[in-house]
């Protein structure tokens, strides 16, 4: 047998950068380190600058993205001990849709003393929500001129997404748009810097966009309705061929494999984003298997062979997960953060008192609690839209809500009641894809509530009636990330040819499945045909009662602000 061979996975999140080191053979975490951005999210000001940023603002800086190349790499490298020349590709996933103006040399336009003062020559990071007015107005225009693209992305562009943020740019800082000789995701800048030349992933452009394999960028026609000045943006600013993932972008350059002790010439992919990226990590490379990113919010991605109109979805693309698929995304806005919240706002002390008498977080007391009940027995029944409705819906108006509370209620009861309501999100949106030609058989489980709360993941089996796979790493992305570098590297050298060899070797998900138990499916068919009641007459239009409730409020609100 030869030697063991590795390759390097880095995630990079909201907060920090994480890098795995992964044995080739059979997928092995060798080692991990993570770095802290130096300078987080810049939501108040930039760092050299006294002077507010704007509301919902929320920018970063690509030094510290460099910084976690040049501390985590050299970091696992020496936990591990292997030899740099047993290091055969890097892959690295990103939150998306962050994005920076460059300039011709692939210069971050706020590196420049001319630019730097002002906010638009920055990162923007994916939740950058400043641009709403743009995303709007963009999708206000598409559906009057009936953009065929609208449709792919389930009826509206995000306001986290790419041209909408270009437009944010156009509109509050047109000498920066000038200036930039292309807009490009923070992902492939990264690539580009280890390897000294550009390449734009499948993944970014197509979700985060608007790029379609067949079709490219939308019109400069359209691009021109939003503003002149934009007209010709497909052509320049977001100019050049767009690769599918697991592409060799280029080869390492002289001075990061130094900065980060491995080879000059190693492999490395194209950029990737976080939630896809998780995908083969657990194995699935085929249609039929929904992966769930579980944490504060659920992203949901599955596979499918034709490009199908589901409702509410956030966005279908060719190669956008794996290359030979269609790559669907959908998502919960909020699940553990709902969870969170209860139990930082709304517990009584004795809670807290008891829980910490018992050596327990609030949630593993309450959870425990919540477990002695059997499904329907709470006499509750809420809504999960706490941070409006991503998925199906789409609409950011909507709230939450809980149904059935009498004097005798619990606080355990109404946990179980939320931890029920997210499971009937997720099964709203199972549904929506499975009922229009997109199969979903299984469930895949990554993230950290998999790890915390196994009732969570036993309600989402009876409530899907679907088995769930749990991943058996808390880097999931970061493993993918590693499994695109070892494709990018290919197998001449020890790595993979595709993807579907990476993932067969490399993945790795839990022995345990949960499976769904009979009696409870039952109940919870019926809970559920009571959910998509409560969905459709406050979602739908029936009832816009939390609507009208927030518009109220912020009447107040304004009526408080002028006394
Ligand atoms: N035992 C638990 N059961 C359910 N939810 C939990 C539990 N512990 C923490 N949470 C929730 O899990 C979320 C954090 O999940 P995690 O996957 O670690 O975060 P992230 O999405 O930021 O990666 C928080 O919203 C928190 O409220
Ligand atoms: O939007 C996506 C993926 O499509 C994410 O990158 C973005 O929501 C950030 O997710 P995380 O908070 O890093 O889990």
């Amino acid at each position: 047998m030869g030697k063991d061979k590795f390759t390097i996975g880095i995630d990079y999140g909201t907060q920090s950068g994480r890098a795995v080191l992964v044995r080739l053979q059979d997928g092995m975490e060798m080692a991990e380190h993570v770095t802290e951005y130096q300078h987080g999210v810049m939501d108040v000001k930039l760092p050299h600058l006294d002077k507010a940023l704007g509301y919902e603002w929320a920018l970063q800086h690509p030094m510290d993205y460099l910084d976690v190349l040049r501390q985590s790499v050299p970091a696992v490298m020496q936990t591990a001990g292997v030899d740099p020349t047993d290091v055969i590709g890097l892959g690295i996933d990103f939150t998306a849709c962050t994005i920076l103006p460059v300039d011709e040399n692939l210069e971050p336009l706020c590196f420049d003393p001319a630019f730097r003062d002002n906010p638009h020559s920055w990162v923007k990071l994916w939740k950058h929500h400043a641009a709403q007015e743009e995303a709007n107005k963009l999708n206000e225009l598409a559906g009057e001129r009936g953009e065929a693209f609208l449709a792919r992305y389930g009826g509206k562009i995000s306001s986290e997404w790419m041209i909408p943020k270009i437009w944010q740019i156009v509109d509050e800082a047109p000498e920066i748009y000038k200036a930039a000789d292309q807009f490009i995701e923070a992902t492939d800048w990264v690539i580009s810097q280890l390897t000294g030349e550009l390449k734009r992933n499948s993944c970014t452009a197509g979700y985060k966009a608007i790029w379609h394999k067949r079709d490219g960028y939308p019109s400069a026609d359209f691009f021109g309705s939003l503003h002149p000045a934009m007209r010709d943006l497909a052509d320049t600013k977001l100019r050049g061929d767009v690769y599918p993932l697991g592409t060799k972008a280029g080869e390492l350059q002289a001075e990061f494999a130094a900065a980060m002790n491995l080879s000059p010439g190693m492999a490395i992919a194209v950029g990737n984003v976080d939630a896809h990226a998780a995908v083969p990590a657990m194995g699935v490379v085929t249609p039929g298997k929904m992966v769930m990113a579980m944490g504060t919010s659920i992203c949901h991605m599955l596979l499918g062979t034709e490009e199908r109109t589901v409702e509410g979805m956030c966005g279908v693309v060719e190669d956008g997960i794996i290359e030979g698929y269609y790559g669907y995304e959908a998502g919960q806005s909020a699940v553990g953060d709902i969870f969170g919240w209860f139990v930082e706002e709304q517990v009584p002390a004795y809670v807290h008192r008891q829980a910490e008498a018992a050596g327990k977080n609030v949630h593993q007391w309450l959870e425990e609690r919540a477990h002695a009940y059997r499904p329907g027995e709470t006499g509750l029944l809420a809504l999960d839209w706490m941070n409006g409705n991503r998925s199906v819906l789409v609409d950011t108006e909507l709230s939450g809500m809980v149904l059935g509370l009498t004097l005798a209620t619990k606080p355990e009861e109404v946990y179980r009641a939320l931890l029920e309501a997210t499971a009937f999100g997720t099964r709203k949106i199972v549904d929506a894809f499975h009922q229009n030609g997109v199969a979903v058989e299984e469930l895949y489980a990554c993230g950290g509530l998999p790890q915390k709360n196994k009732l969570l993941m036993q309600i989402f089996a009876d409530v899907t009636n679907r088995p769930i796979y749990i991943a058996d790493s808390i880097q999931t992305p970061a493993v993918g990330a590693a499994m695109f570098g070892a494709v990018a590297a290919g197998a001449e050298v020890g790595g993979y040819d595709s993807i579907l060899d990476a993932a067969e070797n490399m993945a790795r998900v839990k022995e345990e499945v949960i499976q769904p138990i009979p009696e409870n499916v039952e109940i919870y068919e019926l809970l559920y045909q009571e959910y998509n009641k409560l969905h459709d007459y406050f979602g739908r239009g029936d009832n816009d009662v939390m609507k009208r409730l927030k518009a109220i409020r912020s009447q107040s609100e304004r009526k408080l602000t002028l006394q």
